[in-house]
């Protein structure tokens, strides 16, 4: 029986990095969390401890604090790709990197109804995300956002499912819809106006899911991810993961009461997971894109 080393890779995960960009009074913060990993010629160190091919995490660690200090940050995709690009070229061992980025949103306290120069309340729990990955000379963008929570109080229905002996749930023409979404979109390859192309996102995701009427939570899923297609041309594929955020009708008639949809239980748990991909037929190969990422 001949037994080998698999697929592997290695780095520094979940780096903690705050920065203060300063505009004279006036404070910018950017709130990052920075995972890498690498991967390469990297046999020798899992088969006899021979080091002399591993970038330390600790150096990967000093990296993203050091890059940080030498350009300003600027948006999170550019920041990933430099760190990406940095490690394949600059070491012979290290054939590919993966840098995932999160952001944290602080927003500016306000003061008098103005907003504060240098005081911040977190904005929530809502994250912007990146994972780039270089391979060799090429890059891949994977962007999105996760926890942005959303709720609409009519304008869901839920109906016509199969029924059998294990079925209870009643059918329903107007429900509460509420889900956290998760959205991880891909570019087409080459350089964006990240920025602009996040905040559009975030808006059409917003949009479709407060207008379209919804029959599922599957069709409010594809419509979403529709919607983003329609407006963005430089995005090939977007995966959305959607927790159903259940709001059970309480039964009142113990207590003599009607419950006229007014009164309901969140439930946080169990939750229906509503996930799938909406892409472009003719878009271009995802080559190593949602490599190692999770599947939605
Ligand atoms: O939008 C929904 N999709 C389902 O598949 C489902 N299943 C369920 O119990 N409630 C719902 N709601």
């Amino acid at each position: 029986m001949a037994i080998t080393l698999g697929a592997n890779q290695y780095g520094k995960a979940e780096v903690r990095l705050v920065t203060v960009r300063r505009e004279g009074p006036v404070h910018h913060l950017k709130d990052l969390t920075v995972s890498t990993s690498l991967r390469g010629r990297l046999t020798a160190t899992h088969l006899t401890g021979d080091n002399a091919d591993v970038v330390a995490t600790d150096t990967q660690k000093n990296t993203v604090y050091a890059f940080a200090k030498e350009h300003p940050v600027g948006e999170i995709e550019d920041f990933a790709l430099r760190l990406g690009r940095h490690f394949v070229d600059g070491f012979d061992a290290i054939t590919g990197a993966r840098v995932l980025v999160d952001e944290h949103a602080w927003d500016r306290i306000a003061v008098d109804g103005a907003p504060h120069e240098h005081s911040f309340s977190r904005a929530g729990d809502e994250r912007r995300t990146t994972a780039v990955t270089v391979y060799g000379d090429r890059a891949w963008v994977v962007s999105g956002l996760t926890g942005l929570t959303v709720l609409k109080s009519t304008g869901s229905e839920f109906h016509g499912f199969p029924r059998d002996r294990y079925t209870t749930l009643a059918e329903t023409t107007d429900r509460i819809l509420a889900t956290a979404v998760t959205a991880r979109w891909r570019y087409v390859s080459g350089r964006h106006d990240w920025h602009k192309c996040f905040t559009e996102v975030r808006r059409v995701l917003l949009e479709t899911f407060a207008t379209k009427h919804s029959l599922s939570l599957q069709q409010t899923l594809y419509a979403m991810g529709e919607a983003v297609l329609r407006a963005r041309e430089e995005i090939a594929e977007i995966r959305l993961s959607l927790p159903n955020k259940h709001h059970f009708l309480v039964d009142l008639s113990p207590f003599g009461l009607t419950n006229d949809n007014e009164v309901f239980y969140a439930a946080d748990r169990p939750y229906g997971l509503i996930e799938g991909t909406v892409l472009r037929d003719d878009a271009e190969d995802a080559g190593q894109a949602w490599h190692t990422l999770p599947a939605f």
